[in-house]
Parts: structure tokens; sequence; C-alpha cells
């Protein structure tokens, strides 16, 4: 098991090119939000335009198209029900699941397109759906981010077991393409190529709805920009987990959307910092 340090992030975000375009920090497609629960689909995108996507598209249900313009005018939106296959293709990076409820429609849809050189990140109601429906994983470069019952769901291990990383594994050997796994809880591991990472920042005060839309947002972003991709979900966990310490400093809670907004500030820090190696 290996402690994860700031050292990831100071690796990871680098200073930007002068000779780059948006098209150079990652194209993102967020799936996400049904009719209730545009909520997730705003702190999705939020946390992915904040944490410097070159380009975010939230496809969800119509119903959250004027409020997630209003929020965040950097987003580009599409109705999740219309065809998108053109869109899906064009994108590097693909974060399906937050708040997407019962559409198993949509996520039947979106996973049978993508392909293999493509990042795929499946959160939330893309877990449990996949799980009751039985679905495999698509194609893609697979990045899971279970919370306890949403692996207990998905990876068939119970939550009392998970704390052992042997039965974590063999849930995720048997899985094919082999995903990255992050395991969040108030000890959130990420299993990533035969090793175990573990998070030594964060706490209860992020204990709030939402906290892992952000996450998941920040994940999409980071793979979309940083490579290689183990590296860019390793320094994701722990920048997302690092701001609201930092935060908790002087607030009792952290808020989703609070953590999203240092999320620059949080960046440039380490981006001029070197490695502390
Ligand atoms: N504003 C929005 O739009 C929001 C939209 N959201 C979206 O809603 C969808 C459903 O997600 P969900 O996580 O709320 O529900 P579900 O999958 O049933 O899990 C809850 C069950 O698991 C149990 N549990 C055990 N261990 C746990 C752990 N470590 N962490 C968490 N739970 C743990 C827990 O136990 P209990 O709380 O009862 O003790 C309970 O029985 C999903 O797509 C998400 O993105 C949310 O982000 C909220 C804001
Ligand atoms: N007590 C805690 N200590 C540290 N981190 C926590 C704690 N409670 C929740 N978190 C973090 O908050 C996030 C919750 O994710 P999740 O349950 O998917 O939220 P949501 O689906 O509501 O957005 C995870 O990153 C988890 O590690
Ligand atoms: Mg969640």
């Amino acid at each position: 098991m290996i402690n994860l340090t700031e050292t990831i992030v100071q690796t990871v975000v680098n200073k930007r090119p002068k000779q780059s375009h948006k098209g150079t920090f990652g194209k993102i497609l967020i799936v996400a939000g049904d009719k209730n629960l545009g909520g997730a689909a705003i702190m999705n995108a939020q946390a992915a335009v904040y944490a410097g996507a070159g380009l975010v598209t939230v496809a969800t249900d119509s119903v959250n198209k004027t409020a997630i313009h209003s929020r965040l005018p950097e987003a580009m939106v599409i109705d999740y029900h219309s065809d998108f296959t053109k869109l899906l293709e064009s994108v590097d990076v693909v974060l399906i699941g937050s708040g997407l409820g019962e559409s198993i429609d949509v996520l039947k849809k979106v996973l049978n397109k993508t392909k293999d050189e493509q990042v795929v990140i499946l959160d939330g109601s893309a877990l449990t759906l996949m799980a009751s429906y039985q679905l495999p994983l698509p194609a893609g470069q697979i990045v899971l981010t279970p919370h306890q019952m949403e692996w207990q769901r998905f990876g068939e291990v119970p939550i009392a077991d998970q704390d052992k990383e042997d039965n974590n594994w063999e849930a995720l050997v048997s899985m094919n393409p082999e995903p990255i796994l992050v395991l969040k809880s108030d000890q959130t591991q990420v299993y990533l190529e035969n090793e175990v990472y573990q998070l030594t920042v964060g706490g209860p005060y992020q204990a709030t709805g939402g906290m892992g839309d952000t996450l998941a947002g920040i994940i999409a972003t980071f793979a979309g920009q940083f490579h290689p991709l183990g590296q860019a979900v390793l320094a994701a966990v722990y920048t997302h987990s690092a701001i609201a310490a930092e935060l908790a400093k002087t607030n009792y809670v952290t808020l989703p959307t609070a953590i999203a907004k240092q999320l620059p500030q949080y960046m440039k820090k380490m981006a001029e910092q070197e490695p502390h190696l």
C-alpha cells in the first residue's frame, strides 16, 4: 500500500504549453442527471470546467438544460434522448452515471458506442444499473468510482469484506478490460496496476450529497489533460480531498461546489511547485 501525497499532484499538474488550444486539454462528454437529479450533472460539469477541461458537453434530461446554461455557460448541453453518436465518437473522455437514476436506455446507448482509445468513467447510477441489468464493461480505458454500496452491488464484494485488498483484486481481475478502481469511503483507496494507493487527506466535512459527482468531474478532466491515465486519476483523487481539507480549516462543511471553485487556484499552486520526491 502506498500513501498518496501532494507529490502526485505536483508531478502531474504542470504549466500549460504556450502552443495549445482548447482541444489540447481534453474533450469531455458527461452523461448525467435524470429529470430529478440535474444537480449531479451540474456538479460533474462544474468540476470539469474548473479543473481545466478544454470542452465540456453535458448530455442530460432536457429539463436540466436551462439550469446548466445559467449556472455554467462554459458547458454545452444536449438532450440525452436525442442521437448524439457523432459527439460521443469525437470526445476523449466519457463520464457517465452521476444522477442517471433509472435511465437504462441512455446508459445502454452510450456503453454500446464507446471506443478502446477513450477513457470511460463509470459513476453512481451507471454502476447500480449495470449491476442490476448485468451489463458488461464497455470498450475503453475504464475507471470505476463507486462508494462502498455501489462496489458491493457492482463488484459483488460485501462492504464488510472491502477492507481486505485481495477481495477487491479478485473482483477486478475477473473484469475485462481490467479497470482502475477508485473505492470511495472515509478511507478512499485507488486500485491501479497491482498497487493500492491510500488517500491520506479529507474528512467528514466532505459527507455531503454531490461530493462524489464533483470528484468524478475532476477525474474526467484530469484524464483528458494529463497522462498517463493512472497518474491523472491519483492526482485527481488527491486534489479533491486536499482542497476540502484546506477549506475545512475555516468551514464546518466543505460543499462540492465550493471545492470546484478552488480548483483553478489549487492547480496553479501545484503547477508552480517542484515535486517533493
Ligand atoms: N444533487 C443531486 O442530483 C445528487 C445526485 N446523486 C446521485 O444519486 C444517485 C444515487 O446515489 P446515492 O449514493 O445517493 O444512492 P445509493 O447508490 O442508493 O447509495 C446510498 C446507499 O448506500 C449506503 N452506503 C453504504 N456505504 C456508503 C458510502 N461509503 N457512501 C455512500 N453510501 C453508502 C447508504 O447507506 P445509509 O446512507 O443508508 O447509511 C445508502 O443505503 C447517484 O447517481 C448519484 O450520483 C447524489 O450524488 C446526491 C446528490
Ligand atoms: N467521512 C468522510 N471522510 C472522508 N471522505 C468522505 C467522507 N464521507 C464522504 N467522503 C467522500 O465524499 C465522496 C462521496 O461520494 P458519493 O457517495 O459518490 O457522493 P455523491 O454520489 O452524493 O456525489 C467520496 O469521495 C468520499 O470519499
Ligand atoms: Mg456518487
